[in-house]
């Protein structure tokens, strides 16, 4: 069977970004760190400008006592400063954008692998959108420009010395002290400002939860208690920053005493030497200047050490969440599915606890067919959806769309033909429009188509801008039912082979029942196959099939009408004596499989049906 045009693959691979790893994204740049490297080349050596000029001024000029010679040097004095401040500005404005380029980058990749880690239990969350502003901020600062100055600390101090050892010496014992200092530094302030940043995103994420659930703070008085749960944590922030601050601030006074101090000894012993002939005063002029750009960068790193462990923290968190969650890999695209699903012998455990939640489970639906799953709370109905839509993969058994297991698919391909309505519907920010089409660019026509199939086009009429009304933050509050039938216009919308709807009438009226399954009607009549999970009238009367689920088996699978009635005369026995769950039974294709550990809940079934 051909492709559709939907299942080929986009010709700009948008995906690349998914794929573009930490360390790829920062090797990516280093065509932009070889410029800043050259740049920086370029301005060190300029940097020697300022003491060849004073060198010359004092031995050549004021000897010499020529004006021509004295205008000539400030002429290419003043050529080679501009030139250097030119440089200078280009490389800031190249690691600007090494700085937003990462931020592009790396955001994308993040958030794919936030909702891998998601689906599969982790609590990424957005503090690592702040990550990558740290990092980005670290870069685009002078933290990059530090890291390139640093190679020129010995070749200025070994200038120094060229122009007499025992300046040399001086300007050595400085850089050695500056660099104990800054060790110094790391190890007094590492430990505090690691629990301050992890605190830090525990603050982040508590204040951020208790937001989101204003309603729920407000109305039971819960302000004050999560307020002081928030403050205990913020306070091992606050005192983290504290003690890292109050260190880094002497460590900082230290080191301009320890700078101030060497310029005016490298002067003294720079005098002391002239006075004894063994230096000329340009030269002494000329290694105070060397002194300083050389100690320049020694400085920088440490007034910009918070930085730089901030930054590093970040990098090691980010590159942990990215390299935890890889992308997934490509897959051959294969032809449009008709929908036909079936699931075999399926057993699912929790990722992280292994506690068992579907064992041995099998069941199939055919195109333009329903299939209603059954069973008391907590039997694994939603996990099961989870599990159909490929969110989760089964640990036995497989589930084949057309034939092939779920996870053959590519995913981004089997996206565009699955629909599916979670129990908690949430939308995005945007338009009633943006969230119907999935927040992609469609046609107007294929949005409203979806929403009338979802009969959800009268409804939107309604709103304040239609289809235009912007809904989420700052926009218009959505009831549950609304939410609900917004989130089914969403489902069915792209025309997908196999739609998964989990209890998709639970805040629908009589009225929105009812339009749900003449929207269900009209899905099967486009032969799409229907898993919905629900045990009301209004789901059943639409159902084909039936699967009971109880305890994470399946207790009873096949035509609807059989289970029901095996229900029915299930409800009226007495309740088994034994009490336990017996081994789950296979199944007979289209048939009914007798309960075998079903308890009163099957009669609470039995009666809704
Ligand atoms: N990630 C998880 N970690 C641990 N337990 C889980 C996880 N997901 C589901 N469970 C457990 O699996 C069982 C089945 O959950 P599931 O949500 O699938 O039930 P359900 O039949 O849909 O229930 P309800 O009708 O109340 O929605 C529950 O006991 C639940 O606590």
């Amino acid at each position: 069977m051909p492709l559709r045009s939907s299942d080929r693959r986009p010709s700009t691979d948008h995906r690349s970004t998914d794929r573009t790893e930490l360390a790829e994204a920062i090797w990516a740049c280093r065509s932009a760190f070889g410029v800043c490297a050259l740049f920086s080349l370029m301005i060190n050596l300029l940097m020697l400008v300022s003491p060849i000029y004073m060198l010359q001024v004092y031995d050549r000029v004021l000897t010499t006592g020529s004006i021509e010679t004295l205008v000539m040097l400030t002429l290419m004095a003043t050529v080679g400063l501009a030139v250097m401040c030119a440089l200078d500005t280009l490389r800031t404005s190249v690691t600007i954008r090494i700085g937003c380029w990462l931020n592009e980058q790396l955001g994308p990749a993040y958030l794919a692998c936030g909702v891998r880690g998601r689906l599969i239990g982790e609590s990424a969350g957005v503090e690592h959108l702040r990550d990558i502003s740290q990092i980005q901020n670290f870069v685009a600062t002078q933290g990059l420009t530090a890291f390139f100055d640093a190679p020129w600390v010995p070749i200025f101090v070994g200038l120094i010395w060229i122009l007499h050892p025992l300046l040399g010496s001086v300007a050595v014992g400085a850089a050695v002290v500056l660099f104990l200092l800054s060790i110094a530094n790391e190890f007094a302030t590492r430990k505090a400002t690691e629990t301050s940043n992890k605190k830090q995103i525990e603050a982040t994420l508590l204040a951020d939860v208790t937001i989101r659930n204003a309603e729920i703070v407000q109305a039971m008085h819960m302000l004050r208690a999560m307020t002081r749960r928030w403050a205990s944590i913020n306070g091992a922030v606050v005192e983290g920053t504290r003690k890292a601050g109050d260190i880094g601030g002497y460590v900082l006074a230290m080191t301009k005493f320890v700078r101030f101090f060497v310029q005016v000894a490298i002067l003294g012993v720079g005098a002391w030497l002239v006075v004894r002939s063994e230096l000329t005063s340009g030269s002494m002029i000329a290694a105070s200047i060397l002194l300083g750009r050389a100690l320049a960068p020694v400085e920088l790193a440490i007034s910009m050490w918070r930085n730089f462990m901030g930054a590093r923290f970040s990098y090691d968190r980010l590159k942990t969440a990215i390299d935890a969650n890889p992308p997934p890999p490509t897959r051959t695209l294969l032809p449009t599915p008709k929908g036909k699903v079936e699931v075999a012998d399926l057993t699912y455990l929790t990722p992280v606890t292994a506690h068992l939640i579907l064992s041995q489970v099998s069941c199939a639906v055919e195109p333009g067919e329903a299939l209603a799953i059954i069973g008391p709370s907590g039997a694994g109905k939603s996990t099961l959806c989870r599990l159909m839509v490929g969110l989760a993969v089964p640990n036995v058994g497989e589930i084949r769309l057309d034939g092939s297991p779920i996870h053959h698919w590519d995913s981004e391909q089997i996206g565009r033909h699955i629909g599916f309505l979670p129990q908690d519907v949430e939308l995005f920010p945007g338009t009633v429009r943006d969230n119907i089409a999935r927040m992609q660019e469609a046609d107007d026509a294929a949005v409203v188509k979806a929403a009338q199939l979802a009969h959800a086009h009268d409804m939107i009429q309604h709103f304040p801008q239609g289809y235009d009304t912007p809904i989420g933050d700052g926009g218009v509050r959505l009831s549950g039912g609304q939410r609900q039938r917004i989130g089914l216009a969403r489902a069915v919308f792209g025309n997908p082979r196999f739609i998964v709807l989990d209890e998709p009438n639970a805040n629908l009226d009589q009225a929105g029942e009812a339009a749900l399954a003449e929207a269900i009607d009209n899905l099967k009549r486009a032969a799409v196959a229907l898993v919905i999970v629900g045990h009301r009238p209004s789901t059943l009367s639409v159902a084909d099939k039936v699967l009971f689920l109880q305890g994470g088996r399946a207790v009873m699978f096949g035509e609807r009408d059989h289970v029901l009635e095996a229900l029915k005369a299930k409800a009226t026995e007495p309740l088994p004596t034994d009490g336990g769950e017996k081994a789950p039974r296979r199944l007979s294709p289209g048939g009914t499989v007798p309960a075998s550990g079903a308890n009163s809940n099957t009669k609470a079934m039995a009666e809704a049906s």
